[in-house]
């Protein structure tokens, strides 16, 4: 099951995928795998074990309701107990050992992992709020990995994984299919699906939203109309493809804040057909189309959200994913950058690629800011003296992609985010030396 950059770059270039977000989808990587009019057979097609895997309780509403019917080699049940791991550098909700900060707070990019380290051993949690064992909140996490991971797998019970490569290619094998996520896309993992990262370059360094409360879906349209933003025939699933390997294959699975381990004597990627709307999916950011104001001033980032996590108040996501993507400003007599800002909810933000329109310096890709709620925010000295003597004409953005979780809860950070070496001493400067121009 070892493989080579080489051979993961092959398989991400024979992909095709099925379109469309929320789908029943159906996929069979062998004729015949799939029962047709029945979940459950009396004798499952091949010789195939039948298995519901559920994302929502079996009662909730329809358009809740999300499941998925595999049809594996061996049922997931056929496995000896797991036992507690050292986490490493992940750890989940709720955060207590760190002191909620008020403070504004940019961090540079992780540090180059040790050789050898892959994408489970490289996560590194920053922080989160809520409560796994309560179904609600998000964690943050970072992963710098340089090795494909070889004879394990993961998955998280926690919740669903919401990836964000920023540097280096990954190919995702899960159980449903296989999934290349480029830096520019995102990839999401749905809660306790088991999947393997493997690297399509000799680095790999981004982002995971872990989401525990009710699973990312589109944001409503409202008086935007039947179109825009992110269009649901751009979000693409795998298709059915499955691993026959007999031997020892280690699942790591996340429960609860923890990993345990089991060693398995088979792969449990071994789905050969599937159908349901519990499934994996990848987004190509550059496919969003971006909404913003062709008369004045700067619209709130909410016409930017790609993904949200609805909670129970409508409107008030546990966690929105929101893309700042290339795009035209045209404002008339406007400031264009983002605004001064304090905000009820709590925002993290990290950039992909390029430069981010509010920050002149020192929010690098790979790095990431936390302003937590209530903290005042905005552009720094430098782009608010240069955007408020710009010259007005339609200008592109087009040289960055950032994005934020912005999240109802405050995040607490990790003690190793709150004491990193890479944790920025001195963020508030950049907010010093804004003249005192009032004359009245
Ligand atoms: O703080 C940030 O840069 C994110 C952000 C962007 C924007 O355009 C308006 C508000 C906001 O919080
Ligand atoms: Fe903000």
């Amino acid at each position: 099951m070892t493989s080579s950059v080489e051979q993961s770059r092959k398989a991400a270039e024979a992909l095709s995928y099925l379109s469309g977000f929320g789908n029943q989808h159906s996929s069979e990587a062998v004729p015949g795998a799939l029962p047709i009019g029945r979940n459950s057979p009396q004798r499952a097609p091949l010789g195939l074990y039948a298995e519901q895997l559920s994302g929502a309780a079996f009662t909730e509403p329809r358009a809740h309701n999300r499941r998925s019917w595999l049809y594996r080699i061996r049922p997931s049940a056929a496995h000896p107990p797991y036992h507690r791991i050292d986490s490493g550098g992940i750890t989940g909700a709720p955060f207590t050992e760190s002191t909620p900060d008020p403070n504004r707070l940019r961090w540079n990019p992780l540090p180059e992992p040790e050789a050898g380290t892959d994408f489970l051993a490289g996560l590194w949690t920053l922080g989160g709020n809520g409560d796994a064992t309560q179904r609600t909140g998000m964690a943050i996490h970072l992963y710098a990995a340089n090795a494909s991971m070889t004879d394990r797998v993961f998955g998280d019970a926690d919740g669903e994984l919401l990836i964000v490569p920023e540097h280096g290619g990954l190919l995702l094998r899960t159980e449903f299919g296989l999934l290349r996520a480029e830096p520019g896309h995102v990839a999401l993992i749905p809660r306790g699906v088991r999947f393997r990262v493997e690297l399509l370059d000799a680095y790999a360094r981004g982002y995971v939203c872990e989401n525990y409360g009710q699973p990312f879906t589109l944001p409503d349209l409202g008086p935007i109309g039947a179109n825009g933003l992110a269009n649901p025939r751009d979000f693409l699933a795998p298709q059915a493809a499955y691993e026959e390997v007999e031997g020892p294959v280690e699942v790591v699975n996340k429960f609860c804040g923890n990993l345990w381990s089991a060693t398995y004597d088979h792969s449990p990627l071994d789905v050969v057909a599937w159908h349901g709307n519990h499934v994996p999916y990848v987004y190509d950011l550059r496919r969003f189309n971006v909404m913003g104001t062709i008369s004045y001033d700067h619209p709130d980032p909410s016409i930017f959200t790609v993904l949200t996590s609805p909670s129970d108040t409508p409107g008030l996501a546990g966690v929105d994913f929101v893309v700042f993507a290339p795009r035209w400003l045209v404002g008339e007599d406007t400031f264009r950058p983002p605004y001064f800002h304090r905000n009820v909810m709590s925002e993290y933000m990290g950039l992909i690629e390029g430069a981010y329109d509010a920050k002149a310096e020192g929010f690098v890709p790979g790095g990431g800011s936390l302003h937590n709620m209530m903290s005042a925010h905005g552009p720094d000295r430098e782009t608010f003296d240069k955007a408020s003597a710009a010259d007005l004409k339609p200008q592109k953005i087009d040289d960055g992609l950032a994005f934020m979780f912005e999240t109802r809860w405050p995040v607490t950070l990790t003690p190793q985010a709150a004491h990193a070496e890479h944790l920025q001493r001195g963020y508030d400067d950049v907010w010093l030396g804004l003249a005192k121009n009032f004359r009245p």
